[in-house]
């Protein structure tokens, strides 16, 4: 497939595009805060940049009519609604974590909500490497919109090259539960990139979660 990367020098869009190549996929089309260059025209583009870049990358969007792979964090209720108004136009797949991982950790958190009661504290705990720019982690405030009770604290870490672990804790008095996922590297993420990318060319125009794409 002809891929564009939005965000192609960054960690992620590097990891992206080794992924990528060793898959056959050619990046056609790339953008980052400098530079921006097309070669063709791309089949699919992929945003993984900042929040700052977004409506520049809805622009490119709507401009060049190719569906979306989203996984920029930072996005805010606003963000979502343009979201869905440009995925009346082309499929848009979007994930705050594009791991398969924390996306099973989803489910065992939903099925937590049947078992957890006033007598516990919640707490979650995101430690990410210390050139992460956002905070908290997109994807600790994922999983805090998933329970239902109230959560104490999203405590978050910036750790040298920590590429990303989640833990979310219930603790009542006398025992403790401890849900906890951990990327070893950016191979977590950038697998459900991947896969992504495969099946969004046979997705109808509308917006989708990664664990949507997972659970077809
Ligand atoms: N959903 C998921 O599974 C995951 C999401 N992420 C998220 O992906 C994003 C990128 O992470 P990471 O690669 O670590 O970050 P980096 O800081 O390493 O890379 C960010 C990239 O965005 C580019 N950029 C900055 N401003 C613009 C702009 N105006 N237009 C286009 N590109 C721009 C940067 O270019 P320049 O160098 O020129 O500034 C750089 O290439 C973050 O939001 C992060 O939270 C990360 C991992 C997994
Ligand atoms: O910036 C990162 O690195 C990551 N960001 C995402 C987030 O904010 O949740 C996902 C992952 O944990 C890595």
């Amino acid at each position: 497939m002809k891929y564009g990367l939005i965000g192609y020098s960054g960690k992620m869009g590097k990891a992206i595009k080794e992924l990528f190549d060793k898959n056959g996929h050619k990046l056609v089309y790339w953008k980052d805060s400098e530079k921006e260059e097309e070669i063709e025209k791309p089949e699919i583009i992929i945003d993984f940049s900042i929040k700052s870049a977004f409506l520049e990358t809805l622009r490119i969007i709507e401009e060049k009519e190719v569906p979306l792979i989203i996984g920029t964090t930072g996005l805010d209720e606003n963000d979502f609604e343009k979201l869905r108004e440009i995925s009346k136009k082309v499929p848009v797949i979007q994930s705050f974590n594009f791991s398969i991982g924390i996306n099973i950790m989803t489910e065992l958190l939903k099925k937590m909500n049947d078992f957890i009661d006033d007598s516990y504290d919640i707490e979650i705990t995101e430690t990410h490497h210390r050139f992460k720019k956002d905070k908290p982690s997109g994807t600790a405030i994922l999983l805090k919109n998933i329970i239902d009770k109230e959560v104490e604290e999203i405590h978050s870490k910036r750790l040298g090259s920590e590429f990303g672990e989640h833990e979310i804790e219930f603790a009542t008095t006398g025992e403790i539960i401890k849900l906890t996922h951990r990327a070893y590297s950016r191979e977590a993420f950038t697998k459900g990139v991947l896969l992504s990318a495969k099946r969004i060319n046979n997705l109808e125009n509308g917006l989708y979660t990664f664990k949507e794409i997972l659970m077809r």
